[in-house]
């Protein structure tokens, strides 16, 4: 069972790799000046007050450790500061002897440490690495920090956002770098102590689970916590647990699914004082034992607005199951979520990763705000411009009398998901790039530019770095997209395809027949053994089709299509098999005949209603879309839209 392994902590040869890196960006990125003299800036009491207000509760719930953290370095010279995620500081403790100093040495309440303004800082690092790190003397990128010597650790909330920095500075200290390890320590056992107090405050009306492999060690350090609603659901588990991928599965999933306990003989215990329980974790067998924290008070209106908070990065994780990569890359969206970087999604078609940038907006801060997806190979060339962009009333013959806002607009406050963004033609790359810099769009025929706040995220199944060598897709813009890029595996390769078999057979089955739906071990067995060569969403398919089949009974071999039955060879990938008419859609040319006549067919037969088409040629919207824009099949009704 993984959650018993304690996290390694400072380790130098990465801290080297990560320092030298961010010694690169703020050279080449942020073009700053390592010889520049004035220290930090620090913010008014004003611009101050907007970063305290967000983080008011958890300072509170914080003071006690940071200030426990103090007592601990306070006579060795270290400061200590709390960080939110722009790194400002915006709680700080410091012997008030050497107030002038500290505020010379940008340690102080208000100051601002971010790698575009100081360069490589750990605070800095801590943020944007989301690691625990030291950065030591020399080691810092601009000349008055280069005395410093900084140790600091992020805090995560509940949901497992980024929430906080804590960090221990001190001017002067021993070269030896190994002299900060202790430090570092420290920080880390404040850190985890702020962040545990926090998760337990904010599920104080629900039962926690703390968990630990040895009984011994259940009172005094628990492995993690696992909080459970009023029904017994797995709600949320501690940042322990999540950073080592553990239990993330359960969530969602009833405590007796997972532990082989009964809700009621939880609450059982709680009400007699919580003495600890025997359990066993049911996915590996193994022993584990657990004290209930019995909820404060009675359950209130409480949960449901917990449950809401956390359903966002709960959803990510959900979606992320039990595979590694996938775990990585909910590691890395929660890290540059809210931080204005554009995020790009690499992967096969029906991999998920719509449903991926969904679930990103909803873990993000914009979550109440517009999430606009828009497919770039859906919309005909001549189109895509008066889309993404808008109009203004009478820019074009056929426009809407009051002009319309586009995609971009429509996204203000949110997030843009552009899919397919290997298929935008060149001349709205170029548009693209200049909203993304100037933050701003001009809508077809109008004067004024419209200010715009996005985040972007794009989605592709090309490899845009080859189309960049071909000339195909523009440099600048390529380098602006993939700040970030998340490789979401096919689901071939994902390491957690029987639980995902397991949830879709609960979770459509719920939809359909209002429980889960089994599934035979052959049945099971052959699924696991396929190619899958359209993914989740083929997987999605053919378990609805099945569970149809079965009438809601157990899925056998016989519910199953041949071509998963019978071992014969895998489908092709849609992307290089259309069954128009046997025209193999990446070769075939506009106008041959049987691929684009076959389609036109298809969608006259549908009304032009995409989504019916792509289903009876068992294809994704997405790729008809496609071969609509390569065979230059307009529909009838599409200005009307
Ligand atoms: N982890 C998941 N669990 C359950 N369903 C999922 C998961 N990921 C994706 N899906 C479902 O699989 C289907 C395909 O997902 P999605 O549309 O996000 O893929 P895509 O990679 O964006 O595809 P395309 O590139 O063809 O647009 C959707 O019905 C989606 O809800």
């Amino acid at each position: 069972m993984p959650w018993n392994t304690s996290k390694p902590s400072d380790s130098v040869p990465a801290d080297v790799a990560l320092i030298e890196r961010s010694l690169l960006r703020s050279f080449e990125l942020h073009r700053l000046d390592p010889g520049r003299g004035e220290p930090p800036r620090v913010l008014t009491t004003t611009a101050l007050k907007d970063h305290r207000e967000p983080m008011e509760r958890f300072m509170r719930i914080a003071r006690g450790g940071m200030e426990a953290l103090f007592g601990q370095v306070r006579d060795a010279g270290y400061v200590v500061l709390l960080a939110d995620t722009h790194g400002v500081a915006v709680d700080f403790i410091g012997n008030p002897l050497f107030d002038q100093d500290w505020r010379r040495a940008g340690l102080w309440l208000g100051s601002c440490w971010t790698e575009e303004k100081e360069g490589t800082c750990a605070v800095a690092l801590a943020n944007l690495e989301q690691r625990a790190i030291t950065v030591h003397h020399a080691e810092h990128f601009r000349a008055p920090n280069k005395t410093l010597t900084c140790s600091a650790v992020p805090i995560f909330a509940p949901d497992g956002r980024p929430l906080a920095v804590l960090d221990a500075s001190a001017m002067e200290s021993p070269d030896d770098r190994r002299s900060q390890h202790l430090v570092l320590q420290m920080v880390q056992s404040a850190a985890r102590m702020a962040e545990d107090a926090n998760f337990l405050h904010e599920f104080e009306h629900h039962h926690v689970l703390k968990l630990a492999r040895r009984r011994d060690f259940l009172e005094v350090s628990a492995d993690g916590m696992v909080v459970l609603d009023e029904t017994g659901r797995i709600v949320a588990i501690s940042q322990s647990l999540r950073e080592q991928g553990a239990l993330v599965a359960a969530l969602g999933r009833s405590v007796e699914e997972v532990f082989d306990y009964r809700f009621e003989q939880v609450a059982d215990a709680a009400r007699q004082g919580g003495y600890p329980l025997a359990m066993r974790h049911l996915p590996t067998g193994t022993q584990c034992f657990a004290l209930v924290r019995p909820p404060r008070r009675r359950p209130s209106a409480a949960p449901a607005q917990a449950s809401s908070a956390m359903a966002g990065a709960d959803a990510l994780q959900a979606i992320a199951g039990h595979d590694p990569q996938m775990q990585t890359n909910v590691r890395q969206a929660l890290r540059v979520l809210d931080k204005g970087l554009a995020i790009l999604l690499h992967g096969e078609s029906g991999s998920g990763k719509e449903a991926f940038a969904k679930a990103m907006h909803e873990a993000s801060a914009r979550r109440a705000r517009p999430f606009v997806a828009v497919n770039c190979a859906a919309i005909p060339e001549t189109l895509i411009e008066s889309e993404l962009f808008g109009y203004r009333e009478g820019a074009f013959t056929g426009a809407r009398t009051k002009g319309a806002r586009g995609k971009i607009a429509q996204a203000h406050g949110g997030t843009l998901f552009l899919d397919e963004i290997g298929d935008m033609p060149q001349a709205m790359q170029t548009r693209l790039l200049r909203v993304l810099a100037e933050r701003e769009v001009t809508p077809l025929g109008a004067e004024q530019p419209v200010a715009v706040d996005v985040q972007l995220i794009c989605a592709t199944h090309r490899d845009l770095r080859g189309m960049v060598a071909q000339g195909q897709f523009r440099l600048d813009l390529y380098y602006r997209l993939n700040s970030v890029t998340l490789e979401l595996p096919a689901l071939r390769d994902r390491a957690d395809k029987g639980l995902l078999i397991e949830r879709l057979l609960r979770e459509d089955g719920q939809q359909l027949y209002g429980r889960a739906v089994a599934i035979t071990e052959a049945a099971r067995q052959l699924l696991l053994r396929h190619d899958w060569p359209g993914n989740i969403r083929q997987l999605k398919n053919v378990l609805r089709t099945a569970m149809a089949l079965s009438g809601g009974e157990a899925v056998g071999p016989e519910h199953l299509p041949a071509e998963i039955r019978g071992g014969q060879p895998a489908m092709l990938p849609p992307e290089r098999m259309l069954s128009l008419g046997g025209v193999d859609a990446e070769t075939a040319v506009p106008g041959a005949p049987g691929g684009r006549d076959a389609l036109l067919q298809a969608l006259k037969a549908h009304q032009w209603n995409v989504t019916e088409t792509a289903r009876s040629l068992g294809l994704c919207r997405a790729t008809v879309y496609r071969h609509m824009q390569r065979w230059e099949i307009v529909s009838p009704n599409r200005l009307g839209h």
